[in-house]
């Protein structure tokens, strides 16, 4: 991820609840996003966590009953980084 692509995803992740959704597990994901503003979901979904700081959305029930709201989803492809 480019540096400008991950100012980008930042700034989103300030203003919505924003998740990076992967077959990974969650700390490789996290490894190749590194902005603890974001939700993770790992291994397609089964482990997720809330963001660290930086987002008014703090856990993973939060991001479960966003489904009134709008709710941003970051699609990363970890095979092309
Ligand atoms: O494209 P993604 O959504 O990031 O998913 C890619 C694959 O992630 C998982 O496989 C990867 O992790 C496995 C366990 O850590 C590892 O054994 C495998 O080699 C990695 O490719 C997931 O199991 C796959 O279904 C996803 O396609």
């Amino acid at each position: 991820m480019s540096d400008a692509m991950r100012k980008t995803v930042r700034k989103v992740a300030t203003n919505f609840p924003t998740a990076i959704v992967s077959g990974r597990c969650r700390d490789n994901t996290y490894s190749f996003i590194r902005l603890v503003e974001l939700y993770y979901a790992g291994s397609h979904g089964m482990d997720i966590k809330g963001p660290a700081k930086g987002s008014k959305y703090k856990t993973a029930s939060q991001l479960y009953n966003l489904h009134t709201r709008k709710v941003v989803v970051m699609l990363f492809n970890s095979n092309r980084q």
